[in-house]
């Protein structure tokens, strides 16, 4: 399968300070699924950020599905970022809009026609079990049901590339399950996962998952094996 994302010396430097992130290079599989791990601090975020074009690197290279990233016109980047859907460490959801007008927004921004919403978010509500709560506002939804919220707001425009912050990071066991039932189905519908995760038991029930370890903002990558990561069928 084609590389989907490729970093080569990426460094990240926030103002004058140290390096956040220093020489990291890997490739991202289209298709894959890939978890992210490291320490507070390692780096997980602003790298996420990086994929998601929310921050430019200080140095290096980085293409996505097969274009240049960094030297992007300012007017291509919205086109860009539809095909990659965040869910970030703390929602960010609109909190006076209902779940309902939450997960269609990303259609409505994209101009999608009005009648052509409905079904898809409804879909959407279903599949990540809030059917009930339509009309909830975020306020009144429990950390997993925004959670969920947040996930179908990300995945509603068919994203190419999931990114998630610690998405179980403020739910149990069982909702985490859930949630990673979740990424897992999309992953096999052919979405590329990149999930950040200090939970090293969720990491253990995606098989066929690979795993990136940044350490004070290097990527630990020894053998090599993220370049060539095996592809599901091949685990
Ligand atoms: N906007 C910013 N300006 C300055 N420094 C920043 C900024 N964002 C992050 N940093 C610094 O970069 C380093 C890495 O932060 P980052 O949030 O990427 O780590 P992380 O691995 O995601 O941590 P956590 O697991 O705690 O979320 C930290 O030292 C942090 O203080």
């Amino acid at each position: 399968m084609a590389n989907i994302v490729q970093f080569e010396n990426v460094g990240l430097r926030y103002g004058t300070g140290p390096e956040t992130l220093s020489d990291v290079s890997f490739t991202l599989e289209a298709g894959a699924f890939y978890f992210l791990t490291g320490t507070s601090g390692a780096g997980k975020t602003s790298l996420l950020r990086l994929l998601y074009l929310a921050q430019r690197p200080s140095r290096g290279i980085i293409r996505l599905f097969g274009e240049d990233a960094v030297t992007l016109p300012r007017r291509r980047l919205p086109g860009f970022r539809r095909r990659i859907g965040v869910v970030f460490q703390d929602f960010r959801l609109v909190s006076h809009l209902s779940a309902y007008d939450n997960i269609a927004l990303p259609l409505r921004i994209a101009g999608v026609p009005e009648p052509d919403i409905d079904t898809p978010v409804r879909e959407m509500l279903a599949w990540v079990g809030l059917s009930d709560r339509i009309e909830a506002r975020p306020p009144t939804l429990s950390g997993g049901e925004q959670q969920r919220v947040a996930i179908a707001r990300a995945v509603i425009g068919r994203p190419e590339i999931l990114v998630a912050d610690e998405p179980t990071g403020n739910v149990d066991p069982d909702m985490a399950e859930r949630l990673l039932h979740l990424f897992d189905s999309l992953n096999r519908l052919g979405t590329t996962l990149v999930v950040a995760t200090h939970d090293l038991h969720l990491i253990s029930r995606i098989s066929g998952a690979k795993m990136m370890r940044l350490d004070k903002g290097r990527l630990n990558d020894p053998t090599g094996a993220l370049r060539f990561p095996p592809r599901r069928d091949e685990t």
